[in-house]
């Protein structure tokens, strides 16, 4: 995993958290614990592993600190305990991205699973018509972008391999929660079935809604490559970051964006 990912950052199970490499600074992690996120899920009384995922907002290498200040842009790196919160597989929340203050707007977020495997759930709107919703079947090395403005929270989908993924967000990140609390979740909750499978289920408090489950795709149109690493395409170029804290400079490709 350290060859490739191409940042020296190693997800530790007890605690749950990271071993920084050298010349790579990073946060104490904050943790979410069962107690945080139940309003959220499926069945919000149900038993889990108490710390659900530890995240460190903010990490890279020393050398790229001031490009990323610059740009305005920041990596966070997220491990996942293995067990299952209930019906449910382990997931985080969900969220919404807040107003960011440098464009006055929502910010988008780009994920790279690293190990395990994921399903990025995410959906248009938090209303009684959620319009959009859809699910991203993600393994190792692969990249999926949740537009501005999306909900969406990230499931850990191997019930044998405990999922970690990279994320770049804004630098002034916040999330809303009230809203999704309101609906008792997001609109699809995952549970699973026989075999560890992921089936989905409807959450009756959004109106009508279906669900369209996928692969991740080519992001051509953001000069994204698949298979290559998240971190060493920023070193690289971190020009084409740019529409994430300003992501009103692609406004024509969100609308009608498929993940
Ligand atoms: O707000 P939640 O759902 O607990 O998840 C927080 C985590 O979600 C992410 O934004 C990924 O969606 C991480 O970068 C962040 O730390």
């Amino acid at each position: 995993m350290r060859q490739y990912y191409g940042i020296e950052i190693i997800p530790t199970k007890e605690p749950l958290g990271f071993i920084y490499g050298k010349n790579v600074f990073g946060p104490e992690v904050e943790y979410r614990r069962l107690e945080d996120i139940r309003k959220s899920l499926l069945d919000p009384m149900c038993e889990g592993p108490e710390i659900v995922y530890a995240i460190a907002m903010d990490v890279g290498k020393s050398k790229d600190k001031n490009v990323l200040i610059k740009k305005n842009l920041l990596f966070g790196i997220v491990t996942y305990a293995s067990g299952r919160l209930g019906k449910e597989p382990v997931r985080s929340q969900g969220h919404i991205h807040a107003l960011s203050r440098y464009c006055n707007c929502s910010t988008p977020e780009i994920f790279e699973i690293w190990t395990g495997e994921a399903v990025i759930y995410m959906q248009e709107k938090v209303e009684d018509n959620p319009d959009r919703c859809f699910a991203v079947y993600a393994k190792p090395k692969d990249i999926v972008i949740v537009p501005p403005g999306w909900a969406h929270y990230t499931v850990s989908a191997n019930t044998k391999e405990p999922l970690t993924f990279l994320a770049l967000c804004v630098r002034d990140y916040g999330f809303e929660y009230e809203r999704i609390r309101s609906y008792g979740g997001l609109a699809w909750y995952p549970i699973l079935e026989h075999n560890d499978k992921i089936e989905w289920v409807k959450n009756n408090r959004y109106k009508e809604h279906d669900l369209t489950i996928k692969d991740p795709r080519n992001y051509d149109e953001f000069s994204i490559k698949q298979n290559v690493p998240l971190y060493e395409q920023f070193e690289k170029n971190p020009d084409i970051f740019e529409f994430v804290s300003n992501p009103n400079m692609v406004q024509r490709l969100w609308n009608n964006f498929i993940p």
